[in-house]
């Protein structure tokens, strides 16, 4: 043993370490002091008087009422990296003291190169400690006349404006705000109660909404309480009245025994996004930094526990009319959006969100008890190409098209399998309208022929089919694929000759692969102006009456007319108009 040696420690790099790896950031000194304050007046049974700081800039000075140290006390605690009287469970250690790791006092040197603290415990002689952070300790006799303890930290030059009054005072506030002792800056008192765990009469609910409004920035839509008694969890989450960003994380407010530890990641389950919870737990144990919780079995707990009440209270919505309209008016897509990734919620979403159909909105519930297939178009073109012919064939269409909606459905589909499903796309028009009869076909042929050349310039097809209503006269089936295919042959041909090797590269890909499907423009033969096609005896006439139909069904599927193709509608349009105007003038000269 006789080359056994303690460990020197340099207490600068120590305290660098705790500065840049253990906090977030320099102010965390100002709770590490209010917590041993607070622990020390819990242990003295003096929880309600007041701890009093004063700030200037250049001294920070903490008091307490608490239990105090004797001289004894002070050599084994304070002298020594972390000792904590707080673990100790025979000694005054308690549960309903935060402390426990040895090093709080420490973070004292991220604002000051000089700690005194001046001590008196109950029965024993005051007693005045100093800590350099050049590790030099010192111990002198004190004058204090009361028990208790006072705190006092000489601002390093760097550090000044953590010290400043203003930062003090928002520091003590925020760390403090949910805890029932007096805490006063300047003599101002900085958090003046929040209660938001009280008796329900004397104003609780009013604080609740202000501290949502204060922390959170929002009037809740709705309040509710959470709480997870292995825990000592109490809480409320607070409902936004506004839709939420589902990919940012939500930031919540959790506390340990009063004082505050932030935003806890984890702690509520991400898919939570419509709530903000402010909780005060006394059996999460916070890491050393105090700025997060020992992810423990409990935490485990308590998470699970906290998602599954959030989701009570959002099934529980079924049986609250009112309250669920107003919750679905800002979060139904939110909600649809959870459905694929939280089985639980898929029978609210089916009987409660609220679906576009070609036969009026409704949850998918409803449409199922009317329609056995769930039939949905997974885009919104698709949608509104097909709606109002499919309803007038008496199929219903489900528009799944908006964000979240198609996974929704698969999701509550795959649910129960005795749920029939059927994606839609624009081809399903081709084999759902009738074929017409073989001679109205023959009667068309030179007018198909007419009506291929008319469009061609829109790399289109042209099939005819006979289908109410009969004011459409043509629909523009433009499917994925074809799209894909005919905005690549575009980008193709508009940088023809770049020397660019990647579009080299595709177009060589492109001449070796079979034709693409095409668009198609469906002629509705039902259509009185596509029946007059036959009867024209000049192409001309007959291919602008086809552009036209074409320009028609454009914006039947709401497609943008691109300008090469509104040149060609323009001139078939200007077409029509002297044929019209020719006619007239004729006729007028017969
Ligand atoms: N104001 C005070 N009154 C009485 N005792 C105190 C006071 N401040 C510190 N102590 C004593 O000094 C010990 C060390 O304090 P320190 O802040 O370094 O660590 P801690 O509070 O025990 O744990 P943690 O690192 O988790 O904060 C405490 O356990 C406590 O016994």
């Amino acid at each position: 043993m006789d080359d056994a040696r303690m460990f020197d420690v340099d207490l600068r790099a120590l305290i660098e370490v705790l500065g840049t790896n253990l906090y977030t950031g320099p102010g965390v000194y100002v709770r590490e002091l209010l917590q041993n304050a607070i622990d020390a007046q819990t242990v003295a049974g003096r929880p309600d008087e007041p701890i009093e700081i004063t700030a200037d800039g250049s001294d920070v000075v903490l008091a307490d009422h608490g239990v105090g140290m004797s001289a004894g006390t002070i050599a084994d605690l304070l002298g020594t990296i972390g000792a904590s009287s707080k673990r100790d469970p025979f000694g005054f250690g308690s549960t309903s003291q935060i402390g426990q790791f040895g090093v709080g006092l420490l973070s004292g040197f991220l604002v000051g190169d000089r700690i005194e603290v001046s001590s008196r415990a109950g029965g024993s002689e005051p007693v005045v400690w100093t800590g350099s952070s050049d590790g030099h300790v010192e111990m002198r006799a004190g004058e204090r006349a009361e028990t208790g303890t006072t705190v006092r930290i000489e601002a390093r030059g760097d550090a000044k404006m953590w010290l400043a009054p203003d930062r003090v005072r928002t520091l003590a506030a925020e760390y403090t705000g949910m805890h029932p002792t007096p805490v006063l800056v300047n003599g101002d008192r900085v958090n003046p109660g929040v209660g938001l765990f009280g008796d329900p009469s004397g104003g609780r609910d009013a604080a609740r909404v202000a501290f949502c409004q204060d922390e959170f920035g929002f009037t809740p839509l709705e309040m509710f309480e959470v709480d997870v008694p292995e825990a000592g969890l109490r809480g409320v989450a607070f409902v936004r009245p506004t839709g939420g960003d589902l990919v940012a994380r939500a930031v919540h407010r959790a506390y340990v025994k009063g004082l505050l530890v932030g935003d806890v990641p984890g702690l509520v389950p991400e898919w939570a996004y419509f709530v903000r919870v402010v909780v005060d737990a006394t059996g999460l144990k916070p890491t050393a930094s105090r700025e997060g919780i020992v992810h423990d079995d409990l935490f485990d707990v308590v998470a699970a526990s906290l998602g599954d009440q959030i989701q009570a209270w959002l099934t529980g919505l079924g049986a609250r009319p009112a309250l669920r309209e107003r919750f679905l008016a800002v979060h139904e897509q939110g909600v649809k959006a959870l459905a694929a990734h939280r089985p639980e919620l898929l029978g609210f979403v089916d009987k409660h969100c609220v679906f576009e159909t070609n036969v009026g909105p409704m949850p998918l519930a409803t449409f199922r008890a009317r329609f056995d297939t769930i039939r949905y178009a997974g885009s919104i073109d698709d949608y509104r190409v097909l709606a109002d012919v499919l309803a007038g064939r008496g199929i219903g269409l489900v528009n799944a098209g908006h964000a979240f909606e198609t996974a929704a459905i698969r999701a509550i589909v795959a649910a129960d399998p005795s749920m029939r499903c059927e994606p839609i796309g624009q081809q399903f028009l081709l084999s759902a309208l009738t074929m017409p009869s073989r001679e109205v076909r023959a009667e068309f042929d030179g007018a198909v022929h007419v009506a291929r050349r008319a469009v061609s310039p829109f790399q289109c097809e042209v099939t005819l089919r006979a289908f109410e209503p009969e004011s459409v006269s043509g629909l523009l089936l433009t499917d994925d694929t074809a799209q894909i295919a005919q905005d690549r042959s575009e980008m193709l041909s508009q940088t023809a000759g770049e020397p660019d090797a990647w579009l080299a590269a595709l177009s060589a890909i492109d001449d070796g692969e079979a034709a693409p499907t095409r668009p198609s423009l469906v002629l509705n033969v039902t259509n009185p102006l596509v029946a007059r096609l036959p009867t024209l005896a000049d192409d001309v006439v007959a291919g602008a009456l086809v552009r036209a139909i074409y320009s028609q069904a454009m914006l039947r599927a709401r497609r943008s007319v691109r300008v090469a193709a509104a040149s060609e509608l323009d001139s078939a349009i200007t077409l029509l108009a002297d044929l019209a105007t020719r006619d007239r003038i004729e006729g007028t000269s017969e």
